[in-house]
């Protein structure tokens, strides 16, 4: 049986708008497991960021729990909770957030000089990561600008890779990139799956989302529905119908 990495209870959140609440998340009873690749998928404005980013504690909820293990990450002060963010989990955002003005190898050194001290073993991982999402070495004092948008996304992988999380969260890693290099993005996703990382990552892209094993559906700030596809097979027509009628069936 997979072991459960977070698990929320009644997780919900609100905003104030113009004095009235404006239920986005609504009592969400969820659990990711260890080693999946999950996808979110739903419609515009039914939630899937808001989801990410609180059980990745980026945000907090309203009401309820977000259980990694015994920790509940909703009772962790904000010095608490940027230590567990460091320890556990790594993101990837749509846009990437590099640092323009260091070079690739110390934007990804920055993140795992926040966990290891040492500045030798440090530097060590941020190379064998970047080696790893195939930014190879003469890359490595390139700038950002230097680089393709794929490239910076690997890049921006490496960094919500360095620290070794229990989970990397990814929002819409592949939107602003071109059918080639998101494809390079999502293989880099793919791979460090395979080799055991934990994923959960938002998009509106059935491309994307077929590199998953387990699709989350989202409405209305609910999970309507679960698709589990089983290991990414690439050009696997079987997965491919199963993701479509699922989607069809979810009123995608
Ligand atoms: N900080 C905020 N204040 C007020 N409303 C917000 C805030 N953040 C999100 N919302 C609202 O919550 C709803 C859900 O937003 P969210 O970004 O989670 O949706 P989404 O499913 O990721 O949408 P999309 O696919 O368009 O990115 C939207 O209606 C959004 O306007």
């Amino acid at each position: 049986m997979q072991k459960v990495l977070i698990q929320t209870k009644k997780l919900s959140k609100s905003f104030s708008n113009g004095g009235n609440l404006f239920h986005v998340l609504k009592n969400i009873d969820l659990e990711i497991y260890q080693g999946d690749f999950t996808v979110i998928m739903g419609p515009s404005g039914a939630g899937k960021s808001t989801l990410l980013y609180a059980i990745s504690g980026m945000d907090t909820p309203s009401l309820g729990s977000i259980c990694y293990g015994d920790i509940d990450i909703t009772k962790l002060n904000q010095n608490e909770l940027a230590l567990f963010r460091r320890d556990n989990s790594g993101f990837v955002f749509q846009s990437i957030y590099l640092i323009d003005s260091m070079s690739v190898l110390d934007n990804v050194l920055a993140s795992g000089l926040l966990k290891n001290k040492n500045k030798k073993e440090a530097v060590k991982k941020a190379k064998e990561t970047l080696l790893a999402v195939d930014i190879k070495e003469e890359y490595f004092n390139k700038f950002p600008n230097q680089l393709s948008g794929g490239e910076c996304q690997r890049v921006g992988i490496a960094r919500a890779l360095v620290n070794s999380p229990s989970v990397v969260f990814a929002d819409e890693p592949t939107g602003a990139l071109n059918s080639k290099t998101g494809k390079d993005v999502l293989d880099t996703l793919t791979e460090a799956n395979r080799l055991g990382q934990t994923i959960v990552m938002v998009t509106h892209d059935i491309t994307s989302a077929r590199r998953a094993n387990r699709i989350l559906y989202i409405k209305d700030g609910e999970i309507a529905g679960e698709c589990i596809l089983g290991p990414y097979i690439p050009h696997d027509s079987e997965r491919h119908q199963k993701l479509n009628d699922f989607l069809l069936e979810m009123g995608w």
